[in-house]
């Protein structure tokens, strides 16, 4: 390995001055004018880590639900998994380097890693369709040959579909095919066979309108459309013709507004989606004849998908070790149907999808979903290799409940969230059950629910334990939350740092349900705390208009404020 070379080349791909970036939750995110040296130095740490594991690692090119201008790159694992968090360190240390220091700063994570400068590396890039994605892949690409390693490069992809290849790559095989077509095929003849086998007949039920967020999923859908067609009609909106990415839609817009896309024509009783930029994460709603706009988000995909698997296991009576996983954004009202309606249980994890995927690996079968939209189901090897022996044992109904099974597991993206696969995953499941998007909301009903950012100084100082839910520090606070709280039936509030923002994010819910013999009402809870020292307040205004009867609820603009 020639780190002279390195160095020289490094020069082509200037660090601003001063500049420095922390690889995060979801990777490096920053305007696309900063990104052109951690690029090139992602590069070289995919040669690095893929020398180590002696695997094929994945870099992806986007920013995911953020704005156009900006842009991102993360870099995905041998199992498809998200970067393990000592690399993570490592990526920070790599792109805050100095110019000069990048040769010592490489050599120290070798000895580190003991990685073998002898190993080959192959590394494979994806890219969303930014404008600045192209030029900033490039780079990538520059840091990965410097350093003598192989690469691919798949062009447009969206995440999940890097994270497949990188997967398909490891597996030997054993996964699928590592090409698109591989991957269309695979899902496309899962998802024919399953919904072969529903009872109704292929009319308007079986179609569903696409908002693409003006990004990669729009692409990806098209190309792969004709392969399901027969199965599903899918009409897509914001396909990114004319409007720009993420701008007043995608799955961040509605789930965070909790309001339709711009762009999208919505009868009442539809079913539609959204996906993000990057299409890793899908959210549904439907608008009723009232005109009211209901959200169907992570929580209640996870409850489906859930509900689903567990009854084809009844009905091939194998009893399997389920859970699901959440983080604490999850809905309580999601959480306690799942626990105590139907005897699932829960797992709560620090956000962010890795810390999920994992806990989900420790199951035979591990559902997993941030409310905001991204998760997927995970199955053991042991499992998938039992459920398609008995899929072709089984005679009658468990025959049939095990085919189902066996072709669902093939349905999802096991390597990580994936907006088409999950869509296909729950078009099917309704299809097979026979349920209108109505009838699956109607499930459980929503807490009442406020999110918001607040900007604060330094976040850092607020410090947190039990995935989450509680304030370590500043000292008082979690006391000054729980007193607040005890004084609401079945409220919840937190408060954490963002991992991706320089911000701090408050949630508060509560059953703010009002005596609904009076039909539509006002209903408002307010969170106000001080602590002891004075210097810590969190302002959070929940307002309901809840018509109960039909279980809807409309919540306006919460206020709060916190400053530390
Ligand atoms: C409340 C929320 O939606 N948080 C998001 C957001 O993380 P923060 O650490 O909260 O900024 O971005 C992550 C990466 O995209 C995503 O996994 C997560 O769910
Ligand atoms: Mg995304």
């Amino acid at each position: 390995m020639d780190l002279e070379a390195v160095s020289k080349r490094s020069a082509f791909h200037a660090k601003p001055q001063g500049l420095i970036l922390q690889y995060g939750t979801a990777g490096f995110r920053t305007n696309a004018q900063h990104l052109d040296h951690i690029m090139f130095r992602m590069g070289l740490l995919a040669v690095l880590r893929s020398k180590q594991t002696k695997s094929t690692i994945g870099v992806m090119v986007t920013a995911s639900h953020n704005p156009e201008e900006d842009n991102g790159v993360k870099l995905i694992d041998p199992l498809g998994e998200m970067l393990a968090p000592t690399w993570e360190e490592h990526a920070t240390c790599l792109a805050s380097a100095e110019e000069q220091d990048m040769p010592r700063v490489l050599t120290a994570i070798m000895e580190k890693e003991a990685v073998d400068p002898q190993q080959a590396a192959f590394v494979v890039i994806g890219k969303d369709t930014r404008p600045s994605s192209e030029k900033l892949s490039q780079s990538v690409i520059d840091g990965v040959t410097v350093l003598g390693g192989q690469f691919h490069d798949y062009g447009l992809l969206t995440t999940p579909q890097l994270h497949y290849m990188v997967y398909c790559r490891n597996s030997g095989g054993r996964y699928g095919k590592a090409t698109i077509e591989g991957y269309c095929q695979k899902l496309s003849k899962a998802f024919v066979e399953l919904t072969k086998q529903a009872s109704c007949s292929g009319d308007e039920n079986r179609s569903v309108k696409v908002d693409c967020a003006n990004g990669i999923g729009a692409l990806k859908l098209k190309e792969m459309e004709h392969y399901f067609s027969q199965g599903l009609l899918v009409q897509l909106f914001n396909d990114g013709t004319e409007g720009r990415l993420n701008h007043l839609c995608g799955a961040d817009f509605v789930k965070s507004h909790q309001k339709p896309p711009q762009g999208m024509e919505m009868k009442s009783d539809e079913r539609c989606c959204s996906f993000d930029g990057d299409a890793d994460r899908i959210v549904y709603y439907y608008r009723d004849a009232d005109g009211h706009f209901h959200l169907i988000d992570g929580d209640k995909i996870a409850t489906l998908i859930s509900s689903f698997l567990k009854d084809l296991l009844l009905e091939i009576g194998e009893s399997l070790n389920m859970g699901v996983v959440q983080t604490a954004y999850a809905n309580g009202s999601s959480t306690r149907y799942l626990e105590e309606v139907m005897k699932v249980p829960v797992y709560c994890t620090k956000t962010g999808v890795k810390h999920l995927h994992h806990k989900a690996q420790e199951f035979d079968i591990g559902v997993y979903f941030e409310a905001n939209g991204h998760g997927t189901a995970l199955f053991s090897e042991a499992v998938e290799v039992k459920i398609k022996r008995l899929a072709q044992e089984l005679q009658d109904e468990k025959g049939k409940a095990a085919k189902m099974l066996a072709s669902i597991i093939d349905l999802f993206n096991q390597a990580t969230g994936d907006a088409i696969s999950d869509m296909l995953v729950i078009e099917a499941i309704l299809a097979l059950k026979g349920l209108t998007v109505q009838q699956w909301d109607a499930i459980y009903v929503d807490l009442p629910n406020r999110q918001l950012k607040v900007k604060v100084a330094d976040r850092r100082v607020i410090s947190t334990t039990n995935a989450e839910r509680q304030a370590l520090t500043p000292p008082g606070l979690q006391e000054a939350i729980n007193d607040l709280v005890k004084k609401y039936k079945l409220a919840r509030a937190f408060v954490r740092p963002s991992g991706t923002e320089d911000i701090v994010r408050v949630y508060a819910e509560a059953d703010s349900q009002v005596s609904w013999e009076q039909g539509r009402r006002n209903h408002s809870c307010v969170w106000n705390l001080t602590t002891a020292k004075g210097f810590f307040k969190i302002e959070i205004k929940i307002e309901c208009t809840g018509t109960y009867i039909v279980n809807s609820y409309q919540t306006v603009p919460c206020c709060g404020f916190l400053r530390v």
